[in-house]
């Protein structure tokens, strides 16, 4: 439920370097800039044809769940902060390495919570802001984009039921709701309905990516 384009230059956090969470992660690819939205939304949709549309490379966090997630998930219960806490912070040193080459990347990523689009970006850093944001972390947030996929839940579940081969079963779409907490200043964001069409949300971020 959301969706974020970053162009990060911050440093990695020492607290949430590869390997924290030790699941069975893929790491792969490269990227400078990224975006992350998720939620059974449409995310993974909206972010391949996206990326296709851009030439970046594209991410599905749901790849990079370990497998305790997965198999947790797949039992119909939903995720705590601590279960989804290596998943966001392997995902964020994958960005982050990625960074270093140069290529844009697209993410799709729940990100429920702003503390999770936080670690995506930061890493997960218990200390306040204003002692943790480098100059260079300041840019990257001007130019970090996160673009939230809102649908009813009637909606979003009607697709969830007609979703084949996913690990997350439809039953824990409520739990997503009731997490959710969409993005709100100061985090650069927009909103996009899922009742529009895949096309549709791909020329209104496009057409965002050129004003920003
Ligand atoms: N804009 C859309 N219009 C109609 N169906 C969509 C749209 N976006 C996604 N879907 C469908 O909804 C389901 C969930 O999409 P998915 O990309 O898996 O969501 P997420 O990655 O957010 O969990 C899929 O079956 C997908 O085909
Ligand atoms: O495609 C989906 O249905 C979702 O993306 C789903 O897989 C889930 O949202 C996340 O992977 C993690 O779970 P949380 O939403 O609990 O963070």
């Amino acid at each position: 439920m959301g969706v974020a384009l970053f162009r990060v230059g911050g440093a990695r956090r020492a607290d949430c370097t590869a390997g924290a969470g030790g699941g069975t992660y893929a790491p792969q690819g490269a990227g400078r800039s990224w975006w992350e939205y998720g939620g059974a939304q449409g995310a993974a949709s909206d972010g391949r044809e996206r990326r296709g549309k851009l030439g970046w490379k594209f991410y599905d966090a749901d790849d990079y769940h370990p497998e305790e997630n997965r198999v947790k998930m797949a039992k119909g219960i939903p995720l705590t902060d601590q279960d989804r806490s290596p998943w966001l912070c392997n995902l964020h040193d994958i960005l982050l390495r990625d960074i270093a080459s140069g290529q844009h990347v697209v993410l799709a990523c729940s990100a429920l919570k702003k503390m999770h689009r936080d670690i995506l970006i930061r890493g997960k850093d218990t200390a306040p802001p204003k002692f943790r944001e480098s100059k260079e972390e300041k840019l990257a947030k001007v130019q970090l984009l996160v673009v939230h996929l809102s649908g009813s839940f009637e909606v979003i579940s009607g697709r969830l039921h007609q979703r084949k081969g996913h690990f997350m079963p439809p039953e824990l779409l409520q739990s997503q709701f009731d997490t959710l907490e969409p993005p709100t200043a100061p985090e650069n964001f927009i909103q996009i309905s899922v009742d529009k069409k895949l096309s549709e949300i791909i020329t209104i971020v496009l057409e965002t990516l050129k004003m920003k």
